[in-house]
């Protein structure tokens, strides 16, 4: 086993360090990688009082509004702000994809692979009182700490969450309930069982049961249409989905609706081996070594990775509008998993073309080896690893 800095790899890991051209003098650099917070927007004027409480200064990130650094072995969970919903525990890198995104007022946003949520709350952040937030995620467990999250931060009233396979996921979104007026007419008016009532955590027991009967027996009808049903967990007051029925929420409109009115902005934060994320890397020490053997060396799930990451950006793309942007990100550094993965895409795909990611000048990053792709890295960038490419769609 090699001894990196405190961190020992074992011999698998560096040969599937080696196979893929990543050096492992990045995961030396564990130790010095600062810890990244977000203020939620609103809250910088408690810096101070943070800076108290944990006894360290927080550095603003000059180039990621919002973000500051602190030491790596400060612990943010047990903090007040924390607790109060008013800071989130976020790497820097996670911020620059979604910055990347340019998300604009009014814009509604797909998140594919959205769980556990840090960058979807950054959306909704983002977003404020305009706009919408499509969060979709196969792992349901995942997508329920998500809801948890956007409860506690307070920020789920322009969001749904749908547990789903973003390969094949297809409802585009449901615009115009977004205002409280019509959120109020939807309110007065609506009746019958198969109408989405405002979502809440204290719906008793009983109702959710019914709702939970009512999906199961509507599902069949859909699911004999579609042979996939998305499942609504979470839907926010001025998400659209208020005051609809379940068929209305279940059509899948045709390829041609989505370039008018699919979505502005689709973000594709894809399934991948973790290998650029040092602290994922690090558990693998409590977890045992062995573990990584079958999460992230196998080669047989890398190929079924990239096939499903390939399949995931492609229907993110097919669900954006034309003139819409898509990020696809993945915090692994294997040029398997990502500029291959975009290179297959592109020549599939005619009416996709790689922009520049504007933000990017004054980032802490490096190009990757397609042109106009970024690669952060813990050496580079100070931050945890990360390959962002970014689309739009142009006209057929
Ligand atoms: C890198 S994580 C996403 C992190 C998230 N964007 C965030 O900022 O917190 C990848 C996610 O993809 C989800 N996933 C894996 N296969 C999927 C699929 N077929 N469809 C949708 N989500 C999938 C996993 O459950 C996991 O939560």
């Amino acid at each position: 086993m090699a001894e990196t800095s405190g961190l020992p790899l074992p011999g698998p890991f560096l040969d599937f360090l080696e196979a893929n051209g990543l050096n492992p003098a990045i995961y030396t650099a564990s130790n010095s990688i600062p810890r990244y917070i977000r203020l939620k927007p609103g809250s910088e004027s408690l810096t101070e009082e943070i800076e108290a409480e944990m006894q360290c200064k927080l550095e603003r990130v000059g180039w990621l509004p919002g973000f500051y650094s602190l030491p790596p072995q400060i612990q943010i969970a047990s903090s007040q702000a924390y607790k109060e919903g008013k800071m989130y525990g976020v790497d820097a890198a996670s911020g620059a994809a979604v910055l990347a995104l340019d998300v604009s007022v009014g814009d509604h946003v797909l998140d594919l692979c959205a769980a556990p949520g840090a960058k979807l709350c950054m959306i909704l952040d983002l977003l404020g009182d305009s706009g919408s937030v499509t969060g979709v995620d196969v792992a349901s467990h995942r997508l329920a700490a998500c809801r948890t999250m956007i409860q506690k931060y307070g920020i789920g009233d322009r969001c749904r969450l749908f547990v789903s396979d973003g390969t094949k996921f297809s409802l585009i979104p449901v615009k115009g309930c977004w205002d409280s007026t019509s959120f109020q007419q939807v309110n007065q008016n609506w009746g019958g069982d198969d109408v989405f009532k405002e979502w809440t955590s204290r719906r008793p027991w009983k109702e959710r049961k019914r709702t939970a009967k009512t999906r199961k027996s509507s599902s069949l009808k859909v699911v004999a249409e579609s042979d996939h049903l998305p499942e609504l967990i979470f839907y926010g007051r001025n998400s659209g989905v208020v005051g609809l029925t379940k068929s209305e929420l279940h059509q899948s409109p045709p390829d041609s609706e989505v370039s008018g009115n699919g979505y502005d902005k689709v973000l594709v934060d894809a399934e991948c081996t973790h290998d650029g994320s040092i602290r994922h890397v690090q558990k693998f020490e409590q977890w045992g070594w062995e573990t990584l053997n079958q999460r992230v060396l196998n080669a047989e799930r890398t190929d079924n990775l990239t096939t499903l990451q390939l399949n995931l950006l492609r229907n993110g793309f097919r669900l954006l509008k034309v003139g819409g942007s898509l990020v696809y990100s993945t915090c692994s550094l294997t040029v398997c998993q990502n500029e291959e993965v975009i290179m297959r895409f592109l020549a599939e795909n005619a009416s996709a073309e790689l922009l520049e990611i504007d933000a990017a000048r004054d980032w802490p990053c490096r190009s990757g080896s397609i042109p106009k792709t970024l690669r952060f890295d813990p050496v580079v960038s100070k931050t945890s690893g990360l390959f962002v490419a970014k689309f739009t769609k142009l006209s057929p």
